[in-house]
């Protein structure tokens, strides 16, 4: 496997049943770049994350990261692999401060350890270290101290991004960072996701078209469960394919 790439998928594919809903992807993100997924409504790009993640089993293909197949490894060894997804709102600790929502997400680093109780007291210290550092990288220093279900909206989806910073991630996987954000965040999602992509490697699923364009090195279009063309955001903006294929699509701007 090539080193200029952190993640290489070559031939994965993912059925329900007898429908494919991923065909034959192969996929290639280039280490400290930042790659976008996209593509129309149902083309299977959440179903490709999932096989990314570890929350679904392939049908076919493979997946290597750093080099290692990691196609059948569970979605909590990937993460200590250096793979860390985007947390969800709902996954947010909404009656604690934003400061130990990032401290525990710090203390998972090694996996279910996130829920233990006792800590050492010097890995404790590690991990609110980390929280602080986060804390800083996502401008939210300033609510360190306020319980997350009282942050906006977008402020949250921030939060669940800071979350997956926690793990040190060499890739953060990001699934539509922005939805359900009102137009005001979106600049302040996409300074974050720029900001990351100087010292990350960033995979992200995105709709809005105006993040995709101004923020991705490159993009993945995906139509019908396989890869329709993958190019820079000049290259897919002109595509004639591309513009066939997202007609009749209402969701993208
Ligand atoms: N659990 C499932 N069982 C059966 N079919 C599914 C399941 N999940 C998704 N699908 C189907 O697989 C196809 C791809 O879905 P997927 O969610 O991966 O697409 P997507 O590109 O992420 O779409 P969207 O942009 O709408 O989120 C769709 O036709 C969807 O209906």
């Amino acid at each position: 496997m090539s080193s200029n790439y952190l993640l290489e998928t070559s031939g994965l594919g993912l059925d329900y049943g007898a429908f494919s809903a991923v065909g034959h992807v192969d996929l290639k993100i280039k280490k400290g770049s930042i790659h976008t997924v996209i593509g129309p409504n149902g083309a299977g790009k959440t179903s490709l994350f999932h096989c990314l993640t570890g929350e679904r089993k392939p049908t076919r293909g493979s997946i290597h990261f750093n080099g290692e197949n990691l196609t059948y490894l569970a979605a909590h060894k990937r993460v200590s692999k250096g793979m860390s997804r985007s947390f969800q709102v709902t996954s947010l600790f909404q009656t604690l401060s934003v400061r130990e929502n990032l401290r525990i997400a710090a203390q998972g680093r090694g996996g279910l350890n996130a829920l233990k109780f006792w800590v050492p007291e010097t890995a404790d210290k590690t991990n609110i270290a980390k929280a602080n550092e986060v804390l800083e990288k996502i401008q939210l220093a300033a609510f360190a101290d306020k319980q997350a279900g009282e942050l906006s909206h977008g402020q949250q989806r921030v939060l669940e991004v800071g979350m997956a910073l926690c793990g040190s991630p060499s890739l953060l996987l990001l699934d539509e960072p922005t939805s359900g954000m009102g137009v005001d965040d979106i600049p302040i999602m996409t300074n974050l996701i720029s900001e990351l992509g100087k010292d990350h490697t960033v995979m992200l699923i995105e709709h809005n078209m105006r993040l995709v364009m101004s923020i991705s090195d490159r993009i993945t279009v995906m139509h019908q469960g396989n890869i329709l063309i993958e190019g820079s955001p000049e290259e897919v903006k002109g595509d004639e394919q591309v513009k066939k294929a997202y007609l009749g699509e209402s969701g993208s701007e």
